[in-house]
């Protein structure tokens, strides 16, 4: 079973216009309004790709009903949401203008009991089980958090994947995550540094599989993505050409294809092509990666 943990899921409103200028009324050519967060995005392009995972996390206020609205009448997803009883999910704005920016939500406060409900849900992972931990938490929570998920439940040999910056990935390498992914922004991050080499790349990513990391996938945009294997592999791969039309979500697909991929093969490789091309095909078109777009681009893609 995959189990996907969104601590902090959003409506994403996304809105396009031709440029966009602070300090006065602009106005919009196109909006949208589609369930996100980092896990929510990954079960929704794992269930596009064929493969069932159980979407967790905290949800609010109307905006969180919304959310689980989507993800089970538009996206055909299994959701195990735990309701807070006050504040509303966030909505984080994505504007595609001349440049795209992101105003993302703090989110609402997660109180003791729902994070105990959460542990309790988490409890019941079995051997060999996937977790994903994915996205940000909301500052009223400590740092910690995913590491003591991670310690809790590693003496049961559950497969995690996290994707998140800073501290909050730094803190758990030690139990060995199956799979993490963060960005070159974010790898570089994690050291103070800007990192603009797939050399570079390669040799602090190395860094945090010394630390206990066993995958470690960097994206990098427009520019694709380097695998480092726990086999000690290390591979890099062109993106596919194509229009850029929407990269929310982009980063979370690629971590979808590649789970989708290692689960029917076992095959990092192919695991790897998937993610790929689950990644470009995201952010070719408006919404997440479909299987028939997914098929298309894995064709142009070599390793
Ligand atoms: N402009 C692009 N052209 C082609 N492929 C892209 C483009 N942007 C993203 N991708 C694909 O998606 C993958 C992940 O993108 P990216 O590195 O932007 O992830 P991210 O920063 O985690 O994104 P997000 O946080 O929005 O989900 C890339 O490795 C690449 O395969
Ligand atoms: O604030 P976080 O949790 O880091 O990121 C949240 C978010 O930007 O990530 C997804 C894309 O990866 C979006 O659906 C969502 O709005």
């Amino acid at each position: 079973m995959i189990y996907t943990v969104t601590f902090n899921p959003s409506l994403d409103y996304i809105v396009r216009l031709d440029s966009f200028k602070t300090g006065t009324i602009n106005r919009l050519k196109y909006e949208k309004i589609l369930c996100g967060g980092k896990g929510i995005n990954v079960s929704i392009v794992l269930k596009n790709l064929g493969v069932s995972s159980i979407a967790s996390g905290f949800t609010a206020g109307f905006t969180g009903e919304e959310i689980e609205r989507q993800m089970k009448n538009e996206f055909n997803c299994s959701c195990d949401f735990i309701h807070l009883s006050a504040g509303n999910t966030r909505i984080n704005v994505k504007i595609k203008a001349d440049s795209e920016t992101e105003v993302n939500g703090q989110g609402p406060n997660i109180p003791q009991q729902s994070i105990d409900a959460l542990f309790a849900k988490l409890d019941k992972l079995q051997n060999g089980d996937y977790l994903v931990l994915a996205g940000s938490i909301p500052n009223t929570l400590p740092n910690n958090i995913y590491e003591r998920i991670l310690e809790r439940l590693y003496h049961k040999n559950v497969n995690f994947v996290v994707d998140a910056e800073g501290k909050l990935l730094l803190n758990v390498l030690e139990y060995k995550p199956f799979l993490i992914k963060p960005n070159n922004h974010e790898l570089g991050g994690m050291f103070g540094k800007t990192l603009t080499t797939p050399e570079a790349l390669i040799e602090h990513a190395r860094i945090l599989q010394q630390r206990g990391a066993r995958n470690i996938l960097i994206s990098r945009g427009g520019d694709g993505a380097i695998l480092l294997t726990e086999k000690g592999d290390c591979m890099s791969c062109a993106a596919p050409t194509g229009t850029l039309i929407n990269s929310v979500g982009a980063g979370d697909s690629m971590v979808a294809g590649f789970l989708a991929g290692y689960l029917s093969s076992a095959d990092y490789k192919t695991a790897f092509r998937m993610g790929i091309a689950a990644g470009s095909a995201s952010a070719f078109s408006e919404n997440l990666a479909v299987m028939e777009e997914v098929d298309t681009l894995m064709k142009q893609i070599t390793i």
